[in-house]
Protein backbone atom coordinates (compact mmCIF):
# COMPACT_ATOMS: atom_id res chain seq x y z
CA UNK A 1 0.00 0.00 0.00
CA UNK A 2 1.51 3.48 -1.00
CA UNK A 3 1.99 5.53 1.44
CA UNK A 4 1.11 9.44 0.21
CA UNK A 5 1.72 12.36 2.22
CA UNK A 6 -0.22 15.36 2.36
CA UNK A 7 1.04 18.79 2.22
CA UNK A 8 -2.00 21.15 2.71
CA UNK A 9 -4.28 23.49 4.18
CA UNK A 10 -7.40 22.45 6.41
CA UNK A 11 -10.53 22.42 6.31
CA UNK A 12 -12.97 21.40 9.64
CA UNK A 13 -15.94 20.95 7.84
CA UNK A 14 -14.16 18.12 6.39
CA UNK A 15 -14.50 18.68 2.51
CA UNK A 16 -11.25 20.07 1.11
CA UNK A 17 -7.68 20.21 2.09
CA UNK A 18 -6.34 17.79 4.36
CA UNK A 19 -9.37 16.36 5.60
CA UNK A 20 -10.36 15.47 2.30
CA UNK A 21 -6.89 14.11 0.83
CA UNK A 22 -6.75 11.78 3.88
CA UNK A 23 -10.21 10.85 2.39
CA UNK A 24 -9.22 10.61 -1.09
CA UNK A 25 -6.07 8.45 -0.12
CA UNK A 26 -7.70 5.97 1.82
CA UNK A 27 -10.10 5.26 -0.82
CA UNK A 28 -7.73 4.87 -4.00
CA UNK A 29 -5.91 2.44 -1.68
CA UNK A 30 -3.07 4.14 0.12
CA UNK A 31 -2.06 5.19 3.22
CA UNK A 32 -2.30 8.74 4.29
CA UNK A 33 -0.07 11.21 6.30
CA UNK A 34 -0.78 14.63 6.36
CA UNK A 35 1.64 17.95 7.05
CA UNK A 36 -0.48 21.36 8.02
CA UNK A 37 0.38 24.32 5.87
CA UNK A 38 -2.25 26.30 7.13
CA UNK A 39 -5.01 26.34 9.01
CA UNK A 40 -8.07 27.80 7.65
CA UNK A 41 -11.38 28.36 9.27
CA UNK A 42 -14.15 27.81 6.66
CA UNK A 43 -17.03 25.30 5.69
CA UNK A 44 -19.28 24.65 2.71
CA UNK A 45 -19.79 28.49 2.33
CA UNK A 46 -16.30 30.04 2.49
CA UNK A 47 -13.32 30.69 4.17
CA UNK A 48 -13.36 32.74 7.54
CA UNK A 49 -9.92 33.62 8.73
CA UNK A 50 -6.17 31.82 8.07
CA UNK A 51 -3.74 30.69 10.63
CA UNK A 52 -0.15 30.13 9.05
CA UNK A 53 1.92 28.72 11.57
CA UNK A 54 5.34 29.24 11.45
CA UNK A 55 7.50 27.52 8.42
CA UNK A 56 10.15 26.48 10.27
CA UNK A 57 7.33 24.34 12.24
CA UNK A 58 6.17 22.80 8.75
CA UNK A 59 9.75 22.30 8.14
CA UNK A 60 9.58 19.85 11.37
CA UNK A 61 6.07 18.23 10.09
CA UNK A 62 8.12 17.42 7.14
CA UNK A 63 11.27 15.93 8.75
CA UNK A 64 9.29 13.92 11.28
CA UNK A 65 7.67 12.29 8.64
CA UNK A 66 10.63 11.60 6.02
CA UNK A 67 12.95 11.20 9.00
CA UNK A 68 11.15 7.87 9.45
CA UNK A 69 8.86 6.57 6.79
CA UNK A 70 9.97 5.40 3.41
CA UNK A 71 7.25 8.34 1.21
CA UNK A 72 5.93 6.69 -2.02
CA UNK A 73 4.01 9.91 -3.34
CA UNK A 74 3.57 13.44 -2.34
CA UNK A 75 0.29 15.80 -3.07
CA UNK A 76 0.98 19.20 -2.56
CA UNK A 77 -2.52 21.45 -1.76
CA UNK A 78 -2.52 25.08 -0.55
CA UNK A 79 0.81 26.88 0.56
CA UNK A 80 -0.86 30.30 1.02
CA UNK A 81 2.60 32.18 1.48
CA UNK A 82 5.80 32.65 -0.59
CA UNK A 83 8.11 31.51 2.51
CA UNK A 84 5.35 28.41 3.26
CA UNK A 85 6.43 27.34 -0.26
CA UNK A 86 9.54 27.77 -0.83
CA UNK A 87 10.06 25.20 2.31
CA UNK A 88 7.96 22.23 1.26
CA UNK A 89 10.26 23.45 -2.58
CA UNK A 90 13.38 23.24 0.01
CA UNK A 91 12.40 19.89 1.38
CA UNK A 92 11.89 18.39 -2.04
CA UNK A 93 15.09 18.62 -3.04
CA UNK A 94 16.77 16.79 -0.03
CA UNK A 95 14.15 14.25 0.16
CA UNK A 96 13.32 13.68 -3.64
CA UNK A 97 10.27 11.04 -3.17
CA UNK A 98 9.15 9.26 -6.21
CA UNK A 99 5.79 11.31 -7.69
CA UNK A 100 4.79 14.72 -6.54
CA UNK A 101 1.56 15.33 -7.36
CA UNK A 102 1.18 19.67 -7.25
CA UNK A 103 -2.80 21.13 -7.10
CA UNK A 104 -1.52 24.90 -7.45
CA UNK A 105 -4.65 26.01 -5.20
CA UNK A 106 -5.10 29.94 -5.73
CA UNK A 107 -8.89 30.49 -4.69
CA UNK A 108 -11.26 28.55 -3.09
CA UNK A 109 -14.90 27.72 -4.68
CA UNK A 110 -16.19 30.22 -2.86
CA UNK A 111 -13.81 32.52 -4.06
CA UNK A 112 -11.59 33.48 -1.32
CA UNK A 113 -7.91 33.77 -2.03
CA UNK A 114 -5.59 31.10 -0.83
CA UNK A 115 -2.34 32.15 -2.31
CA UNK A 116 -0.85 35.45 -1.39
CA UNK A 117 -0.28 37.29 -4.59
CA UNK A 118 4.01 37.44 -3.67
CA UNK A 119 3.38 33.89 -3.71
CA UNK A 120 2.85 32.82 -6.86
CA UNK A 121 6.45 33.65 -8.24
CA UNK A 122 7.49 30.80 -5.46
CA UNK A 123 4.90 28.27 -6.68
CA UNK A 124 6.60 28.47 -10.24
CA UNK A 125 9.75 27.57 -9.12
CA UNK A 126 8.03 24.82 -7.34
CA UNK A 127 7.02 23.81 -10.57
CA UNK A 128 10.27 22.70 -11.86
CA UNK A 129 10.21 19.98 -9.00
CA UNK A 130 7.04 18.31 -9.64
CA UNK A 131 5.71 15.52 -12.02
CA UNK A 132 1.89 16.53 -12.46
CA UNK A 133 1.10 19.62 -12.21
CA UNK A 134 -3.52 20.01 -11.43
CA UNK A 135 -4.49 23.41 -12.31
CA UNK A 136 -8.22 24.74 -12.64
CA UNK A 137 -8.64 27.20 -15.88
CA UNK A 138 -8.25 29.94 -13.75
CA UNK A 139 -5.12 28.99 -11.84
CA UNK A 140 -3.63 27.57 -15.20
CA UNK A 141 -4.33 30.81 -16.74
CA UNK A 142 -2.08 32.82 -14.03
CA UNK A 143 0.67 30.53 -13.80
CA UNK A 144 1.37 31.14 -17.44
CA UNK A 145 0.32 35.21 -16.72
CA UNK A 146 -1.98 34.74 -19.30
CA UNK A 147 -6.11 34.81 -19.68
CA UNK A 148 -8.38 32.41 -19.07
CA UNK A 149 -9.14 30.13 -21.56
CA UNK A 150 -12.64 30.10 -22.72
CA UNK A 151 -12.82 27.01 -24.79
CA UNK A 152 -11.76 23.20 -24.36
CA UNK A 153 -9.18 23.91 -27.37
CA UNK A 154 -7.87 26.66 -25.67
CA UNK A 155 -7.43 25.22 -22.20
CA UNK A 156 -5.40 22.35 -24.40
CA UNK A 157 -2.95 24.74 -25.85
CA UNK A 158 -2.35 26.29 -22.71
CA UNK A 159 -1.56 22.77 -20.97
CA UNK A 160 0.76 21.96 -23.68
CA UNK A 161 2.25 26.05 -22.85
CA UNK A 162 2.78 24.96 -19.35
CA UNK A 163 4.37 21.67 -19.99
CA UNK A 164 6.39 22.84 -21.98
CA UNK A 165 7.74 25.01 -20.23
CA UNK A 166 8.33 23.62 -16.62
CA UNK A 167 8.93 19.82 -18.50
CA UNK A 168 6.23 18.20 -16.14
CA UNK A 169 2.99 16.23 -17.02
CA UNK A 170 0.23 19.20 -17.03
CA UNK A 171 -3.66 17.63 -15.82
CA UNK A 172 -5.81 20.10 -17.49
CA UNK A 173 -9.15 20.00 -15.46
CA UNK A 174 -12.38 21.55 -17.50
CA UNK A 175 -14.48 22.10 -14.60
CA UNK A 176 -14.90 25.70 -14.64
CA UNK A 177 -16.34 24.76 -18.66
CA UNK A 178 -20.13 24.90 -19.01
CA UNK A 179 -21.86 21.96 -21.07
CA UNK A 180 -22.77 18.49 -20.25
CA UNK A 181 -19.16 16.80 -19.77
CA UNK A 182 -16.44 17.44 -17.64
CA UNK A 183 -13.70 16.93 -19.91
CA UNK A 184 -10.05 16.26 -18.09
CA UNK A 185 -6.97 15.98 -20.63
CA UNK A 186 -3.09 14.97 -19.34
CA UNK A 187 -0.62 16.94 -21.44
CA UNK A 188 2.86 14.75 -21.29
CA UNK A 189 6.13 16.37 -22.69
CA UNK A 190 7.64 13.54 -25.18
CA UNK A 191 11.10 15.01 -24.51
CA UNK A 192 11.23 15.54 -28.46
CA UNK A 193 9.50 18.88 -28.29
CA UNK A 194 6.05 17.59 -28.44
CA UNK A 195 3.21 16.55 -26.04
CA UNK A 196 1.01 13.38 -25.57
CA UNK A 197 -2.32 14.32 -24.68
CA UNK A 198 -4.81 11.80 -23.59
CA UNK A 199 -8.33 13.02 -23.05
CA UNK A 200 -10.37 11.54 -20.49
CA UNK A 201 -13.95 13.15 -20.32
CA UNK A 202 -17.01 12.20 -18.02
CA UNK A 203 -20.46 13.59 -17.40
CA UNK A 204 -21.07 16.45 -15.87
CA UNK A 205 -23.24 15.82 -12.46
CA UNK A 206 -25.86 18.13 -12.12
CA UNK A 207 -24.77 19.24 -8.28
CA UNK A 208 -24.07 21.79 -6.16
CA UNK A 209 -21.77 19.54 -3.65
CA UNK A 210 -18.43 19.84 -5.03
CA UNK A 211 -16.10 21.85 -2.31
CA UNK A 212 -12.81 19.93 -2.61
CA UNK A 213 -12.85 18.34 -5.76
CA UNK A 214 -9.77 20.07 -7.14
CA UNK A 215 -8.02 18.28 -3.64
CA UNK A 216 -9.79 15.21 -4.09
CA UNK A 217 -9.00 14.21 -7.52
CA UNK A 218 -5.38 15.27 -7.26
CA UNK A 219 -5.01 13.18 -3.93
CA UNK A 220 -6.05 10.21 -6.14
CA UNK A 221 -3.77 10.72 -8.86
CA UNK A 222 -0.62 10.74 -5.97
CA UNK A 223 -1.83 7.93 -4.95
CA UNK A 224 -3.14 5.62 -7.92
CA UNK A 225 0.07 6.55 -10.20
CA UNK A 226 2.33 5.06 -7.01
CA UNK A 227 -0.32 2.08 -7.35
CA UNK A 228 0.19 1.90 -11.12
CA UNK A 229 3.18 3.58 -12.38
CA UNK A 230 0.67 5.03 -15.28
CA UNK A 231 -0.41 8.73 -15.88
CA UNK A 232 -3.10 7.73 -18.20
CA UNK A 233 -4.20 4.62 -15.72
CA UNK A 234 -4.12 6.65 -13.19
CA UNK A 235 -6.38 9.47 -14.59
CA UNK A 236 -9.20 6.58 -16.09
CA UNK A 237 -9.50 5.25 -12.64
CA UNK A 238 -9.21 8.13 -10.70
CA UNK A 239 -11.86 10.29 -13.05
CA UNK A 240 -13.82 6.94 -12.53
CA UNK A 241 -13.77 7.43 -8.88
CA UNK A 242 -14.16 11.18 -8.67
CA UNK A 243 -17.43 10.56 -10.64
CA UNK A 244 -19.10 8.19 -8.15
CA UNK A 245 -17.89 10.76 -5.32
CA UNK A 246 -19.82 13.14 -6.95
CA UNK A 247 -23.06 11.07 -8.22
CA UNK A 248 -23.68 10.41 -4.51
CA UNK A 249 -22.61 13.69 -3.05
CA UNK A 250 -26.04 14.64 -2.86
CA UNK A 251 -26.90 11.94 -0.11
CA UNK A 252 -24.58 13.64 2.14
CA UNK A 253 -25.99 16.11 4.27
CA UNK A 254 -23.04 18.37 5.30
CA UNK A 255 -23.76 22.05 5.30
CA UNK A 256 -26.10 23.98 3.22
CA UNK A 257 -23.50 25.98 0.86
CA UNK A 258 -20.80 24.11 -1.61
CA UNK A 259 -21.14 20.51 -0.15
CA UNK A 260 -18.62 17.61 -0.31
CA UNK A 261 -18.14 14.84 -2.29
CA UNK A 262 -18.68 11.20 -1.42
CA UNK A 263 -15.13 9.71 -1.33
CA UNK A 264 -16.29 6.44 0.51
CA UNK A 265 -19.78 5.67 -1.34
CA UNK A 266 -18.22 3.35 -4.08
CA UNK A 267 -15.88 1.53 -1.72
CA UNK A 268 -18.82 0.66 1.11
CA UNK A 269 -20.98 -0.21 -1.78
CA UNK A 270 -18.81 -2.42 -3.18
CA UNK A 271 -17.03 -3.62 -0.26
CA UNK A 272 -13.70 -4.29 1.09
CA UNK A 273 -12.29 -5.96 -1.90
CA UNK A 274 -8.79 -7.33 -1.68
CA UNK A 275 -6.10 -5.50 -3.70
CA UNK A 276 -5.37 -6.88 -6.74
CA UNK A 277 -2.37 -7.67 -7.85
CA UNK A 278 0.86 -5.59 -9.57
CA UNK A 279 -0.20 -2.45 -11.71
CA UNK A 280 -4.24 -2.72 -10.91
CA UNK A 281 -6.13 -0.61 -9.31
CA UNK A 282 -9.00 -0.94 -6.72
CA UNK A 283 -12.18 -2.41 -7.93
CA UNK A 284 -13.83 -0.92 -10.36
CA UNK A 285 -11.67 1.69 -11.77
CA UNK A 286 -9.94 0.15 -14.25
CA UNK A 287 -9.85 2.03 -17.51
CA UNK A 288 -11.83 0.85 -20.01
CA UNK A 289 -11.28 3.20 -22.46
CA UNK A 290 -8.60 3.39 -25.25
CA UNK A 291 -5.61 6.22 -25.12
CA UNK A 292 -2.79 7.63 -27.18
CA UNK A 293 -0.21 7.09 -24.72
CA UNK A 294 2.49 4.88 -26.18
CA UNK A 295 2.41 1.63 -24.15
CA UNK A 296 -1.04 2.26 -22.12
CA UNK A 297 -3.49 -0.07 -22.42
CA UNK A 298 -5.74 -0.26 -25.68
CA UNK A 299 -9.34 -0.12 -25.12
CA UNK A 300 -11.37 -2.92 -24.14
CA UNK A 301 -12.51 -4.12 -20.77
CA UNK A 302 -9.87 -5.54 -18.09
CA UNK A 303 -8.88 -8.77 -18.97
CA UNK A 304 -10.55 -11.63 -17.51
CA UNK A 305 -9.03 -14.98 -16.83
CA UNK A 306 -10.16 -18.41 -15.79
CA UNK A 307 -10.94 -18.54 -12.29
CA UNK A 308 -9.27 -21.78 -10.31
CA UNK A 309 -12.63 -23.22 -10.55
CA UNK A 310 -13.02 -23.61 -14.25
CA UNK A 311 -15.36 -20.46 -14.48
CA UNK A 312 -14.84 -17.10 -15.64
CA UNK A 313 -13.55 -14.21 -12.81
CA UNK A 314 -15.13 -11.19 -11.80
CA UNK A 315 -14.33 -8.45 -14.93
CA UNK A 316 -13.19 -5.83 -11.86
CA UNK A 317 -14.34 -4.41 -8.81
CA UNK A 318 -18.03 -4.49 -9.04
CA UNK A 319 -18.53 -7.36 -10.52
CA UNK A 320 -16.10 -9.20 -7.94
CA UNK A 321 -18.31 -7.74 -5.20
CA UNK A 322 -21.83 -8.97 -6.77
CA UNK A 323 -19.86 -12.34 -7.18
CA UNK A 324 -19.01 -11.78 -3.64
CA UNK A 325 -22.00 -11.26 -2.19
CA UNK A 326 -23.71 -14.02 -4.05
CA UNK A 327 -21.16 -16.87 -2.95
CA UNK A 328 -23.28 -18.12 -0.32
CA UNK A 329 -26.03 -18.59 -2.03
CA UNK A 330 -24.31 -20.62 -5.27
CA UNK A 331 -23.08 -22.57 -2.68
CA UNK A 332 -26.02 -24.07 -1.76
CA UNK A 333 -26.39 -24.97 -5.36
CA UNK A 334 -24.23 -28.03 -5.36
CA UNK A 335 -25.91 -29.24 -1.98
CA UNK A 336 -28.91 -29.48 -4.10
CA UNK A 337 -30.53 -33.13 -4.74
CA UNK A 338 -30.58 -32.55 -8.41
CA UNK A 339 -27.02 -31.03 -8.49
CA UNK A 340 -25.34 -34.03 -6.59
CA UNK A 341 -27.34 -36.81 -8.74
CA UNK A 342 -26.32 -35.13 -11.92
CA UNK A 343 -22.60 -35.45 -10.86
CA UNK A 344 -22.57 -38.81 -9.41
CA UNK A 345 -25.17 -40.15 -12.08
CA UNK A 346 -27.91 -40.80 -9.50
CA UNK A 347 -30.50 -38.65 -10.91
CA UNK A 348 -33.68 -40.26 -12.12
CA UNK A 349 -34.54 -40.32 -15.91
CA UNK A 350 -37.56 -38.75 -15.54
CA UNK A 351 -35.86 -36.03 -13.65
CA UNK A 352 -33.60 -35.32 -15.89
CA UNK A 353 -36.25 -34.91 -18.48
CA UNK A 354 -38.34 -32.84 -16.53
CA UNK A 355 -35.33 -30.22 -16.46
CA UNK A 356 -34.29 -30.77 -19.70
CA UNK A 357 -37.82 -29.71 -20.97
CA UNK A 358 -37.96 -27.00 -18.59
CA UNK A 359 -34.70 -26.07 -20.14
CA UNK A 360 -35.48 -25.90 -23.76
CA UNK A 361 -38.96 -23.76 -22.32
CA UNK A 362 -37.22 -21.40 -20.36
CA UNK A 363 -33.81 -20.76 -23.45
CA UNK A 364 -37.55 -19.19 -25.32
CA UNK A 365 -37.96 -16.42 -23.16
CA UNK A 366 -34.01 -15.81 -22.25
CA UNK A 367 -33.48 -15.41 -25.80
CA UNK A 368 -36.02 -12.79 -25.80
CA UNK A 369 -34.32 -11.12 -22.84
CA UNK A 370 -31.34 -11.28 -24.69
CA UNK A 371 -32.64 -9.76 -27.82
CA UNK A 372 -34.18 -6.90 -25.66
CA UNK A 373 -31.22 -6.61 -24.52
CA UNK A 374 -29.66 -5.90 -27.72
CA UNK A 375 -32.46 -3.42 -28.90
CA UNK A 376 -31.49 -1.63 -25.76
CA UNK A 377 -27.47 -1.81 -26.02
CA UNK A 378 -25.98 1.33 -26.18
CA UNK A 379 -22.59 0.26 -27.68
CA UNK A 380 -22.16 -1.49 -31.16
CA UNK A 381 -20.17 -4.26 -29.60
CA UNK A 382 -23.19 -5.20 -27.12
CA UNK A 383 -25.99 -5.16 -29.07
CA UNK A 384 -23.56 -7.83 -31.84
CA UNK A 385 -22.80 -9.14 -28.17
CA UNK A 386 -26.45 -10.31 -27.05
CA UNK A 387 -28.09 -10.65 -30.27
CA UNK A 388 -25.55 -13.37 -30.90
CA UNK A 389 -26.87 -14.77 -27.50
CA UNK A 390 -30.41 -14.81 -28.73
CA UNK A 391 -29.70 -16.44 -31.70
CA UNK A 392 -27.58 -19.23 -29.41
CA UNK A 393 -29.48 -19.68 -26.87
CA UNK A 394 -32.86 -20.70 -29.39
CA UNK A 395 -30.12 -23.06 -31.15
CA UNK A 396 -29.47 -24.40 -27.98
CA UNK A 397 -33.44 -24.79 -27.39
CA UNK A 398 -33.52 -26.94 -30.99
CA UNK A 399 -30.80 -29.07 -30.27
CA UNK A 400 -32.63 -29.98 -27.06
CA UNK A 401 -35.60 -31.23 -28.96
CA UNK A 402 -33.56 -32.96 -31.71
CA UNK A 403 -30.81 -34.32 -30.02
CA UNK A 404 -32.57 -34.75 -25.99
CA UNK A 405 -36.10 -34.38 -25.93
CA UNK A 406 -37.27 -36.86 -29.45
CA UNK A 407 -40.11 -39.17 -28.73
CA UNK A 408 -37.68 -41.88 -27.32
CA UNK A 409 -36.85 -39.52 -24.14
CA UNK A 410 -40.35 -39.54 -23.84
CA UNK A 411 -40.34 -36.57 -21.20
CA UNK A 412 -43.30 -35.04 -23.11
CA UNK A 413 -42.13 -32.04 -25.44
CA UNK A 414 -43.73 -33.00 -27.67
CA UNK A 415 -46.56 -31.07 -25.87
CA UNK A 416 -44.54 -27.63 -25.06
CA UNK A 417 -44.06 -27.81 -29.13
CA UNK A 418 -47.24 -28.00 -30.25
CA UNK A 419 -48.99 -24.95 -27.65
CA UNK A 420 -49.97 -22.03 -29.67
CA UNK A 421 -46.97 -19.67 -31.00
CA UNK A 422 -46.76 -17.10 -28.19
CA UNK A 423 -47.88 -19.10 -25.13
CA UNK A 424 -44.91 -21.31 -25.16
CA UNK A 425 -44.69 -20.95 -20.80
CA UNK A 426 -47.79 -22.46 -20.42
CA UNK A 427 -46.00 -26.14 -20.16
CA UNK A 428 -43.59 -24.20 -17.68
CA UNK A 429 -43.15 -25.14 -14.30
CA UNK A 430 -43.78 -22.34 -11.24
CA UNK A 431 -39.92 -21.91 -11.15
CA UNK A 432 -39.61 -21.41 -14.93
CA UNK A 433 -42.54 -19.17 -15.01
CA UNK A 434 -41.79 -17.08 -12.47
CA UNK A 435 -37.80 -17.07 -13.83
CA UNK A 436 -38.95 -15.61 -16.86
CA UNK A 437 -41.00 -13.05 -15.48
CA UNK A 438 -38.04 -12.00 -13.83
CA UNK A 439 -36.19 -11.83 -16.98
CA UNK A 440 -38.87 -10.05 -19.28
CA UNK A 441 -40.57 -7.84 -16.71
CA UNK A 442 -40.05 -4.82 -19.61
CA UNK A 443 -42.40 -2.38 -18.23
CA UNK A 444 -41.14 -1.46 -14.44
CA UNK A 445 -38.81 0.99 -16.25
CA UNK A 446 -39.04 4.04 -17.76
CA UNK A 447 -35.65 4.95 -18.92
CA UNK A 448 -33.63 2.74 -21.92
CA UNK A 449 -30.97 2.39 -20.31
CA UNK A 450 -31.82 1.62 -16.81
CA UNK A 451 -33.96 -1.10 -18.39
CA UNK A 452 -30.84 -2.39 -20.33
CA UNK A 453 -28.99 -2.37 -17.17
CA UNK A 454 -31.39 -4.51 -15.14
CA UNK A 455 -31.50 -6.94 -18.22
CA UNK A 456 -27.93 -7.51 -18.18
CA UNK A 457 -28.16 -8.12 -14.78
CA UNK A 458 -31.10 -10.62 -15.00
CA UNK A 459 -29.68 -12.63 -17.84
CA UNK A 460 -26.09 -12.57 -16.06
CA UNK A 461 -26.36 -15.66 -13.95
CA UNK A 462 -27.75 -17.56 -15.96
CA UNK A 463 -24.20 -17.41 -18.17
CA UNK A 464 -22.00 -17.18 -14.92
CA UNK A 465 -23.32 -19.15 -12.51
CA UNK A 466 -24.40 -21.91 -15.24
CA UNK A 467 -20.20 -21.51 -16.41
CA UNK A 468 -19.42 -22.92 -12.83
CA UNK A 469 -22.15 -25.17 -11.94
CA UNK A 470 -20.97 -26.71 -15.21
CA UNK A 471 -17.55 -26.57 -14.40
CA UNK A 472 -17.54 -28.28 -11.40
CA UNK A 473 -19.81 -31.25 -12.89
CA UNK A 474 -17.93 -31.79 -15.87
CA UNK A 475 -14.85 -32.66 -13.85
CA UNK A 476 -16.93 -35.43 -12.32
CA UNK A 477 -17.82 -36.85 -15.98
CA UNK A 478 -16.39 -39.78 -16.89
CA UNK A 479 -16.82 -42.34 -20.14
CA UNK A 480 -19.35 -44.46 -18.08
CA UNK A 481 -20.99 -41.49 -16.38
CA UNK A 482 -25.37 -42.54 -17.56
CA UNK A 483 -25.13 -38.32 -18.20
CA UNK A 484 -21.86 -38.22 -19.87
CA UNK A 485 -22.64 -36.36 -22.92
CA UNK A 486 -24.91 -33.69 -21.36
CA UNK A 487 -22.20 -32.52 -18.85
CA UNK A 488 -19.89 -32.88 -22.33
CA UNK A 489 -22.24 -30.02 -22.99
CA UNK A 490 -20.53 -27.67 -20.11
CA UNK A 491 -17.18 -28.00 -21.63
CA UNK A 492 -17.97 -25.98 -24.27
CA UNK A 493 -15.03 -23.39 -24.79
CA UNK A 494 -17.21 -21.07 -26.69
CA UNK A 495 -19.49 -20.51 -23.43
CA UNK A 496 -16.84 -20.17 -21.33
CA UNK A 497 -15.73 -16.88 -23.86
CA UNK A 498 -19.30 -15.92 -23.89
CA UNK A 499 -19.69 -15.65 -20.13
CA UNK A 500 -16.37 -14.07 -20.04
CA UNK A 501 -17.83 -11.02 -22.19
CA UNK A 502 -21.06 -10.84 -20.80
CA UNK A 503 -19.42 -10.44 -17.20
CA UNK A 504 -16.97 -7.83 -18.92
CA UNK A 505 -20.09 -5.89 -19.90
CA UNK A 506 -22.01 -6.15 -16.65
CA UNK A 507 -18.80 -4.66 -14.91
CA UNK A 508 -19.16 -1.67 -17.69
CA UNK A 509 -22.89 -1.71 -16.91
CA UNK A 510 -22.14 -1.65 -12.83
CA UNK A 511 -19.59 1.38 -13.65
CA UNK A 512 -22.53 3.61 -15.21
CA UNK A 513 -24.91 5.46 -12.74
CA UNK A 514 -26.21 4.73 -9.48
CA UNK A 515 -29.42 3.57 -11.19
CA UNK A 516 -28.53 2.01 -13.30
CA UNK A 517 -26.02 -0.01 -10.94
CA UNK A 518 -28.71 -0.57 -8.76
CA UNK A 519 -30.98 -1.82 -11.28
CA UNK A 520 -28.35 -4.16 -12.37
CA UNK A 521 -27.29 -5.11 -8.58
CA UNK A 522 -30.98 -6.04 -8.44
CA UNK A 523 -31.73 -7.87 -11.14
CA UNK A 524 -28.40 -9.72 -10.70
CA UNK A 525 -28.82 -10.77 -7.20
CA UNK A 526 -32.74 -12.16 -8.45
CA UNK A 527 -31.77 -14.32 -11.02
CA UNK A 528 -29.08 -16.27 -8.90
CA UNK A 529 -31.94 -16.72 -7.03
CA UNK A 530 -33.93 -18.25 -9.65
CA UNK A 531 -31.13 -20.24 -11.06
CA UNK A 532 -31.29 -21.92 -7.62
CA UNK A 533 -34.36 -22.49 -8.25
CA UNK A 534 -34.47 -23.48 -11.08
CA UNK A 535 -31.94 -26.37 -10.06
CA UNK A 536 -33.85 -27.27 -7.06
CA UNK A 537 -37.32 -27.70 -9.32
CA UNK A 538 -35.23 -29.95 -11.10
CA UNK A 539 -36.26 -32.89 -8.69
CA UNK A 540 -40.01 -32.06 -8.76
CA UNK A 541 -41.37 -33.87 -12.16
N1 LIG B 1 -20.15 18.77 -11.92
C1 LIG B 1 -19.15 17.96 -12.21
N2 LIG B 1 -19.38 16.72 -12.68
C2 LIG B 1 -18.38 15.86 -12.98
N3 LIG B 1 -17.09 16.19 -12.80
C3 LIG B 1 -16.78 17.41 -12.33
C4 LIG B 1 -17.78 18.36 -12.02
N4 LIG B 1 -17.17 19.48 -11.57
C5 LIG B 1 -15.85 19.25 -11.59
N5 LIG B 1 -15.60 18.00 -12.06
C6 LIG B 1 -14.33 17.34 -12.17
O1 LIG B 1 -13.70 17.55 -10.92
C7 LIG B 1 -12.31 17.75 -11.08
C8 LIG B 1 -11.92 19.11 -10.50
O2 LIG B 1 -12.19 20.02 -11.50
P1 LIG B 1 -12.21 21.59 -11.39
O3 LIG B 1 -11.89 22.12 -12.73
O4 LIG B 1 -13.51 22.02 -10.78
O5 LIG B 1 -11.01 21.85 -10.41
P2 LIG B 1 -10.87 22.76 -9.15
O6 LIG B 1 -11.48 24.10 -9.40
O7 LIG B 1 -9.46 22.71 -8.76
O8 LIG B 1 -11.74 21.99 -8.10
P3 LIG B 1 -12.34 22.62 -6.75
O9 LIG B 1 -13.84 22.58 -6.95
O10 LIG B 1 -11.92 21.72 -5.67
O11 LIG B 1 -11.77 23.98 -6.61
C9 LIG B 1 -12.08 17.58 -12.57
O12 LIG B 1 -11.79 16.22 -12.84
C10 LIG B 1 -13.39 17.95 -13.18
O13 LIG B 1 -13.54 17.41 -14.48
C1 LIG C 1 -7.37 24.04 2.71
C2 LIG C 1 -8.06 24.15 1.40
N1 LIG C 1 -7.43 23.73 0.30
C3 LIG C 1 -8.04 23.80 -0.90
C4 LIG C 1 -9.29 24.35 -1.00
C5 LIG C 1 -9.93 24.46 -2.35
O1 LIG C 1 -11.07 23.66 -2.50
P1 LIG C 1 -12.39 24.26 -3.11
O2 LIG C 1 -12.01 25.05 -4.33
O3 LIG C 1 -13.25 23.11 -3.47
O4 LIG C 1 -12.99 25.14 -2.05
C6 LIG C 1 -9.93 24.79 0.18
N2 LIG C 1 -11.16 25.32 0.16
N3 LIG C 1 -9.28 24.69 1.35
Amino acid sequence: MPRVLSIAGTDPSGGAGIQADLKSIAATGGYGMAAVTALVAQNTHGVRSVHTPPADFLRQQLEAVSDDVVIDAVKIGMLGTAEVTQTVTGWLAEVRPPVVVLDPVMVATSGDRLLSTGAEKALRQLLHRVDLVTPNLPELAVLLHEDPAQTWDQALDQGRRLAGTYSTAVLVKGGHLTGDAAPDALVVPDGGGGFAVTEVSSVRVATKNTHGTGCSLSAAMATLFARTGNWVRTLTAAKAWLQETLETADLLDVGTGHGPVNHFHGVWERGLAPLPGPAAVPGGFLPTVGSEEPGAEGPGPVSTSAAPGGSPAPAGGWTAALWKETAGLRSRIDELDFVRGLGDGSLPQESFGFYLTQDAIYLRGYARAMARASELAPRLQEQVFWAAGARNALEAELDLHRNWLGPAGGTGVEQVLSVPAGTDVAAAGPVTRGYLEHLLARDRYAEDRIEYARLVGAVLPCFWVYAEVGARLQRLNHTAHPHREWLDTYADPGFAAATEQAVAILETVLAGDVAERRAAQEAFTGSVQWEHDFFAAGTLP
